[in-house]
Order: structure tokens, then sequence, then C-alpha cells
């Protein structure tokens, strides 16, 4: 019983990943699956291939170290991906609709119209925007027949990932979720701690979809013994931003981790305080343990490393992405190009679905490494302005270093950037698998097997610090040709 099972179900593959009893990850296996764009702006998984990718790296993972081994599983997930299913049988009613999804764009503009968003926004934390899970169940309700008097007679159930995970795993006996996950949804009022009657009523959403949402390190029952073997306990869940936040220690206020996946997500612990945003910052909960609440300010940038994927595959000017740092190590420092990668509009601090990705700068001189350099520094440019958010927003902001991870951050160049363009110290980790050991951490320490928050805290150790060593005068003159392109950007929004 030395071992504990992380599940994280990304919004592109599903990973298990097993960590012995000194938090080392020790066993992995992952599966990609599809995804399927219906239309413009839509993006949609199957259930089942979430399931089974799922129920296969598990498998796999468990099988080649024993079940025995095991003591408990934490969970973690792509947020705001919104699925309902039967509760009597357990088919999804609907593909899930994944949170990069822009279908109720129109419901959204609708709802700020109608004056809602302060509202929203004060008891939720988030802006009114697809992204989140309210729209895309009302979109299921309305236009999924008969799902709506289905719904309302308490036959259906909503669940993030998690919670559809958690419906699988204990073989539909539990239905709940955790905070952090909840904090997603548009539809929970982070300071009271509960779901958000007049919000879901102005949804249309019935409560009794919605399932019960305990702690980060609670009981979210045990696993079918028909799935491993044996019943394993489920203690830990979070969203897996959150989960990052939690495994790369953010405990204090004032620390900060970013993430360079496909996208980027930047958050701030901010403590007890729920700080409300004026530069369009979400409010989140960074976790909940023993029924504490911990608050976020969060900043999610919709494209990082999905413009070095553009590169690759779109316009073909690179064979791998660790090919882009030594192209823009090559690039012409004479030449300002900027990449604004607003392929889905422009998200934190800018919010603006219409929007559309720009170059700025080219000349007949310009070539791949210049462009490659730009997409790079995009990434820097874009957290640089969640940073001077977050330093307005709240008071207690420190210039602590900053936590990053994710498969870009092992580019050596773009952290450096990182460094000089924010003017902070970028520490990368040494286990940089730092999602998956969050919530491993919360099942673990749940199940007694692994430290409490503070000597898990000790654990972190950095594997590089960047530090920053651009001049004031050139740090301010990329800045300010980045923010004249977001501009020209911003201003050609589609009609
Ligand atoms: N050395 C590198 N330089 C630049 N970008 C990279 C590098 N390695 C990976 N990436 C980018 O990181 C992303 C993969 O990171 P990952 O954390 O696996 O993403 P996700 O979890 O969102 O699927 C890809 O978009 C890829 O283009
Ligand atoms: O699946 P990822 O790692 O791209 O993360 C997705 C985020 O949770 C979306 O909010």
């Amino acid at each position: 019983m030395k071992h504990i099972l992380a599940i994280d179900q990304g919004t592109t593959s599903s990973r298990a990943i097993a960590f012995d009893a000194a938090m080392r990850p020790v066993a992995s296996a992952q599966r990609e699956f599809a995804q399927h764009f219906p239309a413009s702006g839509q993006v949609e998984h199957d259930p089942a291939d979430i399931w089974d990718s799922v129920l296969a790296t598990a498998r796999e993972v468990v099988e080649g170290i024993g079940s025995e081994q095991f003591a408990a599983i934490g969970i973690t997930n792509q947020r705001e991906t919104t699925l309902i299913w039967d509760r009597a049988t357990g088919a999804p009613i609907h593909n899930a609709i994944v949170w990069q999804d822009r279908r109720t764009a129109p419901l959204c503009a609708k709802l700020r119209e109608a004056g809602h968003e302060p509202m929203i926004t004060a008891r939720t934390g988030l802006l009114i925007d697809p992204y989140f899970s309210a729209t895309k169940v009302k979109w299921l309700l309305d236009n999924v027949e008969g799902a709506r008097a289905r719904a309302e007679a308490g036959e259906l159930a909503f669940g993030t990932i998690d919670s559809f995970l958690i419906w699988k795993l204990t073989g539909g006996r539990v239905h709940a979720t955790d905070a952090t996950n909840a904090a997603r949804t548009m539809l929970y009022d982070i300071g009271k701690g509960q779901w958000d009657a007049d919000i879901c009523a102005l949804m249309g959403v019935p409560m009794a979809l919605l399932p019960e949402v305990r702690d980060c390190a609670d009981d979210f029952g045990s696993t079918d013994p028909a799935l491993f073997g044996s019943e394993l306990p489920i203690y830990g869940v979070a969203g897996d931003q959150q989960a990052a936040t939690i495994g790369q220690a953010c405990f204090q206020p004032g620390m900060m981790k970013s993430t360079y996946g496909t996208g980027c997500f930047a958050l701030l612990n901010t403590g007890d305080d729920m700080v409300a945003s004026k530069n369009r910052l979400l409010t989140t909960i960074a976790y909940r343990l023993d029924g504490r609440t911990t608050y976020a300010l969060e900043g999610s940038i919709f494209i990082a490393g999905a413009a070095v994927q553009w590169l690759r595959d779109g316009l073909g000017i690179l064979n791998e992405a660790q090919d882009a740092g030594r192209m823009a190590r090559r690039a012409d420092p004479q030449q300002e190009v900027y990449l604004v990668p607003a392929f889905t509009g422009l998200g934190a601090p800018h919010w603006d679905s219409e929007s559309r990705g720009a170059l700025y700068g080219l000349t007949r001189g310009t070539g791949p490494n210049e462009i490659a350099r730009a997409a790079l520094e995009a990434v820097g440019f874009q957290t640089a302005d969640l940073i001077a958010a977050m330093r307005a927003d709240w008071p207690g902001y420190t210039d602590a270093p900053l936590r990053v991870d994710g498969g870009m951050s092992a580019s050596g160049y773009t952290m450096q950037f990182l460094a000089d363009i924010t003017g902070l110290q970028v520490d990368r980790p040494a286990v940089l698998e730092t999602t998956a050991l969050g919530v491993a951490w919360l099942a673990g320490m749940r199940a007694g097997l692994y430290p409490d928050q503070a000597g898990f805290a000790e654990t972190w150790a950095a594997d590089t610090r960047f530090r920053p060593n651009m001049g004031a005068h050139d740090q301010s003159a990329k800045l300010a040709g980045w923010s004249d392109a977001v501009r020209r950007t911003l201003s050609q929004r589609r009609a």
C-alpha cells in the first residue's frame, strides 16, 4: 500500500501516473484520443473515448505494480468541459462540450446585454464567457430532445470530467465534484461555497442535475472491484490548473505558478482574499482543505504551445517543437516581429472572442527564425500582461519567483525571455509532473501516506532558475511594441 495512482484526464490525452511512498513518479501510461470539431468554433469529446483511455491507462499502471500496492487514487482533469448522463443507465445524452467550444457565444452576449455580468462575477468570480460550463449545460438541455424534462424529473446528472470519472469508477454510486471544479461552472457561489439557486434559475439549470461538492482531499467513494481487482478509495480531486498550483506547493499568499501547455494558465495564491479583479482576471478557488477555502487570481491564455504546433503543422517551418528555441536564437535582433496568437480570440485580460491572430513588423528580410521567435516571445508578453493585471489588482502581490511547468517550459529560450520581460525570477522544478503530483499529494495526504502541507512544500525543489537579464530600456520598448500589436489586433476584430 505504498503507491498513489494519479489520473490526469487532459484535453488531448489521458494519463495515469503511479507515485511511490517518496512521491516519486515510478510508472506511467498515456493515451491520446480524438478531438471532434462538428462546426466552426465547436469542440467535442466522445465520453466513451475519455472513459476508455482513463481505464486503459489506469489499468496498465495498476496491473504493472499490483493493485494491492495502491493506497488511493487522485483525479485531476481538464476543467469546465461539460457532460450530462442518465442516472439509471450511465449513458451520456451527448458528447462532452469542451472548454474551448464557442457555440454559446451568442447566449453569453445576451446575458451580458441583459446586465447579468456584475452579479455573476460577484458570486462566481468568473466573467460571462462560453469557456465556463453553465451555458454549455443550458445548450445541452435546450438542444437534446427531451433533456430538459428528464433533468427536471431528476433522471439526469451533470458533471465536469472529474464527476463523470468518479461516477464511472464507483460504478454509479457517487455523484460528486470538488470545490475547484465547481468553481469553473459559473453556477457556484465561491464565497458561500454552494450552488447558486439564482444563477441556476437564470440558466434554466434544475439543481437536481448538480453533483455534491466536497473538499479537494476528501472521500469520493471507492472503485468498483471489477475495475482493478480490489476497491481503491478516491481521496483527491482538483481541476488540472489547481492541481498544478498544489503540485508546485504555491501554498503561501503571493506565490504563483504558470503552466505552459496548449494554453497558459497562471494562478496567484491570494489566501483568504477573494479578490475582485478590476482587470478582467478570474477569481477562483485554488483549493479547499478541511473546509477552508484558499482563493486565487487566474489569468487564462488560450494559445501558448499551440502557436508552436501551428508553426510545425500549419506553416511547416519547423519539424519539432524543440526546434523553435534554436531558430529563435538565430533570429535577426534588429527585426521587431510580433505574433498576437488570437487564433481563437484572446483570453485574459482582454476576453475578446472575436479577434483573430496577426503578425506585425514583417519585412522582406523576415523568415522562419523571426516568426519562431515571435511565437515564443508571445508567451512571455502575454504572461507579462497577466502579471501587470495581478499587480494592479491585489495589494498582497510581491514579485515572488514564478514557478513554471507544462511541455513548453522545457524551452530554455522561452523561459529566459519570460524572466527578462516580466522582470521575475522563473523557477522550473525538478519534478515537471506537477499536475499529477498535486493530486497524488492530495490523495496520499488523506490516506496518511504523504506529509502534511508544510512537509510537502519542503520537498519542492528547483531544477533551473532563470534570472531576469534585460535592460529596462529594452524591456519597456518591447512591451510597448507588444501592446501596440495587441491594440491593433483588438481594433481589427470581426464585425
Ligand atoms: N521545447 C519546446 N519548445 C517550445 N514549445 C514546446 C516545446 N516542447 C513542447 N512544446 C509545446 O508544448 C505543448 C505541449 O505541452 P503539454 O504540457 O504536453 O500540453 P497539454 O497538456 O496542453 O496537451 C505543445 O503545444 C508543444 O508545441
Ligand atoms: O487539458 P489542459 O492541460 O490543456 O488544461 C485545460 C484547462 O483546465 C482548461 O481550463
